[in-house]
Formats: C-alpha cells, structure tokens, sequence
C-alpha cells in the first residue's frame, strides 16, 4: 500500500472517534488534511462539530470541507485534536513541524483533553531524531539565536547541523506567525525532555516540534500483506 493509502487509513479511523457536539483541533499536514476531508463528508451528512485550524492553510481545507470554525479565543477548551506527526517513539513523544505549523499545533493540543495521532508505520520509531528537528524562531537576532541553540542542543548530549528552512523559492520559509524554521539535522535524541527544557530557555526561540506528553494516543495504519492494518498506542 502507498504511504497515501495508509495516511487516509488512519485519518478514516481517527474520523470515527468524532462524536456529535465536539470541540475540535484540526491537525496540519498531508494525513490531517485527509481527516479534515473525510469530517467534512460527515458534517455535510449531518455532524455538528466545532473545529479550530492549527494552519492557515488547514483553515482553507476546513471551510472549502464546509466544517464550522472557532477560534480558542471563543472555545478554549477542546474536547479531542487529531493531527499528524514526522515522528512517534512508543512513549508517544512526537516530533512534529515538518509543515511549519508546530506552534499553533502545539497550542491546540495543550487546549485539548485529548490528543490523537494519525500516521503511517513509517513515521514510528524507537528514538526520536531521525527527522530533523523543526525550532521556530524570530527573525530578530538570527545569528545570536542559531549559536544559542547550537549550545543548547550540545548541552543535551545531541549534536548534528542546524539550518534554516527554505521555502520552494529558496527564501526563508515564514511560518504562520511570521517566525523562521531551524532545522536540526540531530539523528538521535537520547534524552528529549532535557532538550525540550534547554531550547525553550533560549531567548528567541518560539517554540520547538517537540511534542511531550501531549498525544494521548495514536492510529498508525501499517502495511501489512498487500493490505493496511491499525494498530492504537495509547487511548485512541
Ligand atoms: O507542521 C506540520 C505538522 O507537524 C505535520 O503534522 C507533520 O509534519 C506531519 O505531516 P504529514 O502528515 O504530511 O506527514
């Protein structure tokens, strides 16, 4: 099976856990854009759900999808975020942001009870770092900020190059919030709360695409003889 197939897999099975009346997060990415799809099919049928965009971009999918909007200003409390994610170790950390939108994403899912991942088998691993790790940061004092963090990653026993995202036309890609993207090209974090803690003490650092203790559970759709199989980590 395609990682396509497998991506709306999970996104089909996370639509199932949505019930009449929820408050919910709207995940970024390709597979959570396939959920948003596949809610929106259901809300036409008749669903009443409520959902907050974690992108601008996952905004446009939601109401060309037809799915009523708030925002957390008017509903800060949310009854269940479903989102993708670039990585999943088996304690659930994620490492999320490949798309750019970890800082919104990361707001939503704090605002939601629960907090369930959608992805392909591909994305599960033993320890996190094989996908560069996303750090958005604020244009002002570039330099100063990207040694900073380079301290702060080797101070958390990691190491590997730091670089800033590009976008397709080979200038700095701009979040949502105006920030910029350091990726850190690390391999392995062996001790991820330690470097969560380091990077969030750098002045200049917005937020990072570690995600602890935030995913309540997982939907991971595998291929398995020609054909997809769910598994479930966690509550999902
Ligand atoms: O910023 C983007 C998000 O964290 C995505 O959820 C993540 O990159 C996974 O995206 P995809 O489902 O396209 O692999």
């Amino acid at each position: 099976m395609s990682p396509a197939e497998l991506k709306r897999a999970a996104a089909a099975r996370a639509v199932g856990l949505v019930e009449d009346g929820m408050r919910l997060g709207l995940g970024t990415g390709s597979t959570a854009t396939v959920f948003v799809e596949l809610l929106g099919e259901k809300v036409r049928a008749g669903l009443k759900v409520v959902g907050v965009p974690t992108s601008e971009a996952t905004r446009r999918a939601a109401e060309a999808a037809g799915i009523p909007l708030t925002t957390l200003d008017e509903t800060p409390d949310l009854d269940l975020t479903i989102d993708g994610a670039d990585e999943i170790d088996p304690q659930l950390r994620l490492v999320k942001g490949g798309g750019g939108a970890l800082l919104r994403e990361k707001i939503v899912a704090a605002a939601s009870r629960r907090m369930v991942v959608i992805v392909d088998g591909a994305k599960r691993v033993e320890t996190l770092g094989r996908f560069p790790l996303p750090i958005e940061v604020v244009p002002f004092g570039l330099v100063a900020t990207t040694l900073a963090v380079a301290a702060a990653i080797r101070s958390a026993g990691c190491a590997g190059p730091l670089s800033v995202r590009k976008g397709g036309d080979g200038a700095p890609f701009v979040t949502d919030g105006g920030h910029l993207i350091l990726d850190a090209g690390l391999g392995r974090i062996p001790d991820p709360e330690a470097l969560a803690r380091a990077l969030v003490a750098v002045p200049g650092v917005v937020e990072h695409g570690l995600f602890l203790g935030l995913a309540t559970g997982a939907i991971v759709a595998e291929a398995a003889d020609g054909q997809s199989r769910i598994v479930t980590l966690g509550a999902a």
